[in-house]
């Protein structure tokens, strides 16, 4: 299977809660055709089924904690799988959450060529998840939520950039300007991949 995802590009797209990782993924599908499989989408339709799985997966992320990493890993490999054919370059979006999960996920998959680091404030994630939380019918788009989800973020997460950095991989991008500048800088980090 793997050789299969062998030669597709992989990247993975890191940042807080509300970053704007999901706004750049949309926007690289339209113009490089990439496949956008974010990890938090794969979860809440696994929720949406109504499957037992789905039930204990959603009393997790309504706290705000992390799924089981082999659970969201399965997830990510079989999506990538289905897709692997037509694919020229995988975004993963919202993965790896811990230092752990970006060594499972190269060990079971391969090793991404880019890390985008999509970097706002606290305040600012803080600002646009509230704001999305009015139309998103997100369970974990609430004050309190968002609290831990940034908490965790820090804790967990921004390890994993410093873990990709000493590879030369990441590129981190001012996620404060307007969608459109965002994306020049993030079409730039592409663009420069062989
Ligand atoms: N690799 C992942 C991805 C998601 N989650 C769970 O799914 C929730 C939502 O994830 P995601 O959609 O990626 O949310 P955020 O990054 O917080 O924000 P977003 O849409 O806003 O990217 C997380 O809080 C966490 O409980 C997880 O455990 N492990
Ligand atoms: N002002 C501004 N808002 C943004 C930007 N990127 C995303 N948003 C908004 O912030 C919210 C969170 O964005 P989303 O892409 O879902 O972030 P994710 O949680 O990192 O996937 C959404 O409501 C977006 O409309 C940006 O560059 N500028
Ligand atoms: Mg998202």
């Amino acid at each position: 299977m793997a050789d299969k995802i062998k030669d597709a590009k992989i990247i993975f797209v890191v940042g807080g809660p509300g970053s704007g990782k999901g706004t750049q993924c949309e926007k690289v599908v339209a113009k490089y055709g990439y496949t956008h499989l974010s990890s938090g989408d794969l979860l809440r339709a696994e929720v949406s089924s109504g499957s037992e799985r789905g039930m204990q997966l959603q009393a997790i992320m309504q706290k705000g904690e992390l799924v089981p990493l082999d659970t969201v890993l399965d997830m990510i490999k079989d999506a990538m799988i289905a897709k692997a054919d037509v694919s020229k370059g995988f975004l993963i979006d919202g993965y790896p959450r811990e230092v752990k999960q970006g060594e499972e996920f190269e060990k079971k998959i391969g090793a991404p060529c880019l890390l985008l680091y999509i970097d706002a404030k606290a305040e600012t994630m803080v600002m646009r998840l509230m704001k999305r939380g009015e139309t998103s019918g997100r369970a974990d788009d609430n004050e309190e939520t968002i609290k831990k989800r940034l908490d965790l973020y820090y804790k967990a997460t921004e390890p994993v950039i410093a873990f990709y950095e000493s590879r030369g991989i990441v590129r981190k991008i001012d996620s404060e300007l307007p969608v459109d500048e965002v994306f020049g800088h993030v079409a730039k980090a592409i663009d420069a991949l062989k």
